[in-house]
């Protein structure tokens, strides 16, 4: 973040519309890359950013692409109406966040901009007369946007002035390249392009090379996930997969993590598991992977956000074959289903508000585990990353804190030492609720979960569009397979709990469903433990620390 020399929003000859936008935003200042950007982006250079997850980028092209179309409107020759901006994202839940966050910067400007998502849900048609209407601001997938500037439903070729590439490292990966390349042929000769990404790779260079002209690099010098007085992360070794059931288990079931959380697993079908699990201990989870509608993802990601879940269970693209470079991705590694090509679960999505990350199983790259922590201690707020390892993984696990630790060679992930043995007196239980989690049992959640997300998402699209009151009641950690749940395993007797914990934990409660009713739902919202959530102190208790 910005120090407090930081050249202020105030300071960079803002049009007073984004400037009150700004403020009703809560931002008091420009974070660091947002301070270094703006300004250079104002003064028409192409700019090529890395800064770290959760940094800020999107405000840092936003911002200087706002003020330049506004002022471009204010001042000069008076043309007809045209798309201007083009921000390209590698998936349909960035597209989405995206222009979320122009919106919202564009609140006070909303007549002179208009801002169109081309990845949204809505079928083509109801696209092409969006685009009809020539929004100043598109934003998308490259090969959503690609599909209307063939089917000429999009035109730029003379209007185009700005060209944002937002996770730029991941364009490539995400199978784009033949497409972006066909798409720049659509593009004037002269634009001003903004590249943003956390990581630098060859994708990125690549990009470069294709995308921007004489280019300023602002590379901060900044470590590439937040410093231990805002993000914490540790490590723990598990010496089974029981383990680590058993584990999780006690950490969420005696509150030892207070918060939001999300569990990152690596294949759809641990998704599930996971969440069986929990589910016989009356801890409800939801899962959150490409396999699911669109529109359901970005309804459990609006939810989280809004602290109707504590719990989330994640599936990263990569772990679902997204890095095939060059090709549409197909099966997993793990042979799970060819999910959403364009989903994206770690990569840029703004979870709000997450006090921790849980890499229950190890990510599969460094950079994996980078977007991963990067969802937690976003912008000012603290954070905490635990990941478990086997001891098969411990040299993976290495490399990964290879990366992280860079020049510095210190120790990244600090242990976290649980006796196990404390918690031993939960193992009969816990081992009981994975044998009833059977390959049967998943199956039939998974394929029951997305039938009735399909339902929700489809046959209930008009009716929410009347009802969006009924829609914020939809809940999506409803128990998946009630056979399986056992009502007495809630409870955690008072024996069972470590005696060093005894006292300091609070069993996690049940909450409650939410009806359709909006009387009964607003007093369950006003009951919901969240509410009260502060994210300030040290949540996450490592209690029960060896001595
Ligand atoms: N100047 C600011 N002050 C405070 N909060 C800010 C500021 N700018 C942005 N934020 C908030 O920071 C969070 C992260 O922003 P954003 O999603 O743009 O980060 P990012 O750098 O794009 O992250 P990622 O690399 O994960 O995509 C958002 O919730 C946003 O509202």
């Amino acid at each position: 973040m910005a120090d407090s020399e930081a050249l202020g929003f105030e300071h960079m000859g803002l049009d007073p519309r984004l400037l009150q936008a700004v403020t009703d935003l809560g931002w008091s200042r420009p974070t660091l890359i947002q301070e270094k950007a703006i300004p250079l982006a104002l003064e028409g250079k192409d700019l090529l950013a890395r800064a770290r997850t959760g940094s800020g980028k999107t405000a840092a092209y936003a911002i200087p692409m706002l003020q330049l179309l506004l002022h471009r409107k204010a001042t000069g020759p008076v043309v007809e109406q045209a798309v201007r901006g083009l921000v390209l994202v590698p998936t349909k839940e960035l597209a989405r966040q995206a222009q979320c966050m122009i919106q919202q910067l564009a609140t006070y400007c909303a007549r002179d901009i208009r801002v169109a998502n081309v990845s949204a849900a809505e079928d083509s048609a109801s696209q092409r007369a969006v685009l009809m209407e020539k929004p100043d601001v598109i934003v998308g997938t490259p090969s959503r946007i690609l599909s209307h500037l063939q089917q000429d439903s999009l035109k730029f070729r003379d209007s185009l002035e700005l060209l944002v590439v937002d996770e730029a490292d991941l364009l490539f990966s995400f199978g784009f390249e033949e497409e972006l390349k066909s798409l720049l042929c659509h593009l004037p000769r002269i634009y001003q392009a903004f590249l943003m990404s956390a990581t630098f790779n060859e994708d990125v260079q690549a990009l470069k090379e294709l995308v921007l002209h004489n280019p300023v690099t602002l590379k901060l010098q900044e470590s590439q996930l937040p410093g231990p007085d805002q993000l914490q992360q540790f490590q723990v070794v598990c010496e089974t997969e029981e383990d680590k059931f058993l584990l999780l288990y006690t950490l969420l079931k005696l509150s030892l993590i207070r918060g939001k959380s999300l569990l990152f697993v690596n294949t759809l079908e641990r998704s599930y598991r996971l969440r069986l699990f929990l589910e016989q201990f009356s801890i409800p989870t939801c899962v959150l992977n490409g396999e699911l509608p669109l529109r359901s993802r970005c309804h459990i990601i609006s939810q989280f956000n809004q602290g109707f879940y504590d719990c989330v269970i994640a599936t990263d693209a990569e772990v679902l074959g997204a890095l095939v470079k060059g090709k549409r991705r197909g099966r997993g590694p793990k042979g799970d289903k060819a999910s959403d090509p364009e989903a994206g679960v770690a990569r840029g999505i703004d979870f709000h508000y997450v006090s921790a990350v849980l890499n229950f199983d190890l990510p599969p790259t460094p950079e994996a585990y980078i977007h991963r922590a990067g969802r937690t201690a976003r912008a000012n707020n603290p954070g905490i990353v635990l990941t478990f390892v086997l001891p098969t993984e411990q040299s993976h696990l290495g490399k990964i804190e290879e990366l992280l630790s860079g020049e510095n060679r210190g120790p990244i992930l600090l242990p976290y030492q649980f006796q196990m043995e404390e918690i031993e007196g939960f193992r009969y239980r816990c081992r009981d609720a994975m044998r009833s989690v059977t390959k049967q049992a998943i199956r039939e959640a998974r394929l029951k979960e997305i039938k009735e997300e399909l339902l929700h998402s489809e046959k209930l699209k008009t009716y929410f569009e009347d009802n969006p009151r009924d829609l914020q009641l939809l809940r999506h950690d409803l128990p998946l397979h009630p056979a399986v749940v056992k009502p007495h395993l809630g409870h955690v007797p008072d024996y069972l709990v470590p005696p060093a914990l005894r006292g300091l934990v609070l069993p996690h409660k049940k909450r409650k469903k939410l009806s359709s009713s909006s009387r009964k739902a607003k007093r369950v919202k006003s009951q919901n433990p969240l509410h009260s959530f502060k994210h300030k102190g040290k949540k996450f208790r490592p209690a029960a620390k060896s001595s």
